[in-house]
């Protein structure tokens, strides 16, 4: 089994506006990451995205999860609150490149995606572009994440 194909532990969650699409991911991807975490939330009662992504980094903090993927509306408060917490590198992706490039590059830990935003096909194939991606550690990726890492320490 290539690095590529070793299995991820993901955590996912997001809020009322992410949970259709999330169920969706979780009845698509269900059989293809060795675990699966569903922290939330489990219906479309309006909620709160930060208690989500406080929820999915615990879970990668804590080691109980490789990668995160959080939902929300447009991607945009989730991936504000995850990036809060030391540890977490999220980002939006509404696009493979950036899904895969993002970890390649920036060892993005946590994509982030908006359910109004993008359709369930192509959430789909960004996803499998973050899952199969693996940070490639070049001298100047190290570098610029070593400069990140500072940033959370100051
Ligand atoms: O999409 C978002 C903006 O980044 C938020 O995370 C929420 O999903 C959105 O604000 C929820 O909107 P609602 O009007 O409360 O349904």
């Amino acid at each position: 089994m290539s690095a590529s194909e070793s299995p991820i532990r993901l955590a996912i969650g997001g809020d009322h506006a992410g949970f259709p699409l999330k169920e969706q991911v979780i009845k698509h991807f269900g059989g293809q990451v060795s675990d699966l975490i569903d922290c939330g939330t489990h219906d479309v009662e309006p909620c709160d995205y930060p208690d989500f992504a406080v929820e999915v980094a615990e879970r990668i903090i804590s080691g109980q999860a490789d990668r995160g993927l959080l939902i929300c509306g447009s991607g945009v408060g989730v991936s504000v609150a995850a990036n809060k917490i030391t540890g977490i590198r999220a980002a939006i992706c509404h696009d493979t490149y950036s899904a895969h490039q993002g970890v390649e590059h920036d060892d993005m830990n946590v994509l982030c995606i908006g359910g109004r935003i993008i359709g369930s096909e192509l959430a789909f194939e960004i996803i499998q572009s973050f899952l199969a991606a693996r940070y490639t550690p070049a001298e100047r990726h190290a570098r610029r994440l070593q400069k990140i890492l500072a940033l959370e320490a100051d």
